[in-house]
């Protein structure tokens, strides 16, 4: 008889272009949260040496990789983008056991790291830099760009496709090489991306990954004198001290973090629209977005009829394996993840918010052994509760009444964060006043508040990231340093 463990396959570290066992000989195993009895494969548990060996194989390849043309860079990520797109349907069906998202979801969300990489490829031909007049007549001065050197990419488990395929697409196309460590709850997912790339036959050294622990190797990255960048995208608090611990050493550093995001709905707004808008942006991916919206600020003459509206459509939805066709929302991606949703949602009830549905795990066979919440809403919810305040990455709605835009508009803003916002009016005053007024990164005019687009900058204000911008050209200005350079005969 075989057992479990002989047939569930053990995914290594890829460090220069070979695929290697940690030398801490030890794994972890990664758990499927619909059913945490499934063991979706094992991955490593490496230590610092480990580290150590990648960080020199990408700092070895470095060179050659920035003395290729961009185009010949952008021809490599176009065949991983091939390989990731025939391989979408297994990739997707891994996330999906491994992190709980829908199929659908983990899917598009495939679909969208085939596109960035295409993008990216093609971001190889165009311009890198400005002629800018000189004083001097008989000069000619213009900018360049060149890559950071070797850039650390630490990504969390909620994308576990899209967040490191837009880190790692741009370092790569702008000459950078890179040690990346996926999130350990995800690390399977991750390591299927890297197969695309070592089948695409990126040189080796040029990518490499290290599993691990945040704490040893995501810290280790941050800290690590080999590395001359860091992306990173999770908590504020560990993104925070990776900045600090990065900075310490002069390295560059680019933190996307959590969100508290608002949705105003005013008077004259398409009530089912914002409904639907409220519940894809609040509870797609079971509230694990730091897009999710999390606040629905309602102004008083429709607060009941949308309150109705939400609550009918939120008791409609099917909760379940996301691998299974009916299921509207999975589980939570961890036991952790759950406990820190059911924490919140005990605070939002001690602390005097009224629970108007969900609040706890569903009941069934079905969902006994996975880490499931029920799609949650609050009332009288102010600003002063936990719940109003910090990230939940959850299937939580705080519902807040208002009488005003301006009071709407002061109470989205009145949290640390400023990623995303949206409201939903057809009053192109009030429009115009939240793209104004709001802070976030990302304004939303009767749109949800997730949704970004791969073409298009992203990242927010305040306590939300480090004030720089991903993805779209913005990525240029991350993975790569300036260089003004002045010529005379
Ligand atoms: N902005 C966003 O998109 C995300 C926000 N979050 C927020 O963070 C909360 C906690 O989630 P969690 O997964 O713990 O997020 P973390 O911030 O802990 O994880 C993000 C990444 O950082 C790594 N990491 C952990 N500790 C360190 C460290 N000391 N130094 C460097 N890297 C480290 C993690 O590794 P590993 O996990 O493998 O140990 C992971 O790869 C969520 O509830 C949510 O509020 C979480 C994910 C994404
Ligand atoms: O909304 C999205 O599609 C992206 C969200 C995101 O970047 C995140 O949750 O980390």
């Amino acid at each position: 008889m075989t057992t479990q463990a002989q047939q569930t396959v053990t995914y290594r570290n890829y460090v220069n272009g070979e695929w290697v066992a940690a030398s801490t000989q030890q794994l972890d195993a990664s758990i499927n949260p619909a059913n945490k009895s499934e063991i979706v494969g094992y991955v490593q548990k490496s230590g610092k040496e480990d580290l150590d060996r990648a960080v020199q194989a990408a700092k070895s390849a470095q060179i050659g990789w920035r003395k290729l043309s961009g185009a010949t860079r952008g021809d490599y990520l176009y065949k991983v983008a091939d390989i990731l797109e025939k391989r979408t349907d297994e990739i997707a069906e891994t996330m999906t056991r491994e992190m709980g998202k829908t199929l659908p979801e983990a899917k598009g969300e495939t679909a969208r790291g085939v596109a960035i990489l295409r993008y990216y490829a093609g971001e190889g031909m165009r311009e890198i830099g400005n002629v800018i007049p000189s004083t001097d007549s008989e000069a000619l001065m213009f900018t360049t760009r060149v890559p950071l050197g070797v850039v650390g990419v630490i990504t969390p488990w909620n994308f576990p496709v899209a967040i490191p395929v837009w880190k790692i697409a741009p370092a790569l196309i702008y000459g950078n090489t890179v040690v990346f460590k996926p999130a350990q709850e995800t690390a399977v997912t991750a390591a299927k991306v890297i197969q695309c790339f070592a089948e695409a036959g990126v040189p080796a050294g040029v990518v490499n990954m290290v599993m691990g622990d945040g704490p040893v190797i995501g810290h280790g990255i941050a800290a690590h004198p080999g590395i001359d960048g860091v992306t990173f995208t999770g908590s504020e608090q560990v993104g925070k001290s990776v900045g600090q611990t990065a900075l310490a050493r002069g390295a560059k550093y680019q933190l996307e973090m959590g969100g508290k995001n608002p949705v105003i709905v005013l008077a004259d707004a398409d009530l089912d629209q914002a409904v639907e808008a409220t519940i894809i942006g609040g509870l797609r991916s079971t509230g694990q977005k730091c897009t999710a919206t999390s606040r629905v600020i309602v102004e008083r003459a429709v607060y009941e009829p949308f309150k109705e509206k939400l609550l009918a459509r939120v008791n409609e939805l099917k909760i379940g394996d996301g691998r299974e066709k009916e299921t509207w929302m999975g589980p939570c991606a961890s036991e952790k993840q759950l406990r820190t949703v059911l924490h919140y949602i005990e605070k939002g009830v001690e602390e005097g918010a009224t629970l108007l549905c969900g609040g706890k795990q569903p009941d069934g066979e079905a969902l006994k052994n996975g880490f499931y919440v029920e799609p949650t809403v609050f009332e009288h919810v102010n600003s002063g509760m936990t719940i109003a305040q910090e990230e939940i990455f959850g299937p939580v709605l705080a519902l807040m009444k208002v009488d005003s835009l301006e009071e709407a508009i002061e109470l989205a803003n009145d949290v640390e964060y400023g990623l995303s916002a949206s409201i939903f009016t057809k009053n192109i005053g009030h429009i115009l006043a939240f793209i104004q007024d709001i802070d976030a990164g990302l304004v939303r005019i009767n749109a949800e508040t997730a949704g970004v687009e791969l073409q298009a900058p992203f990242g927010g204000m305040k306590q939300s990231s480090s004030h720089s911008r991903e993805q779209g050209r913005a990525a240029i200005e991350f993975f790569t340093a300036v260089k003004t350079v002045f010529i005379k005969p």
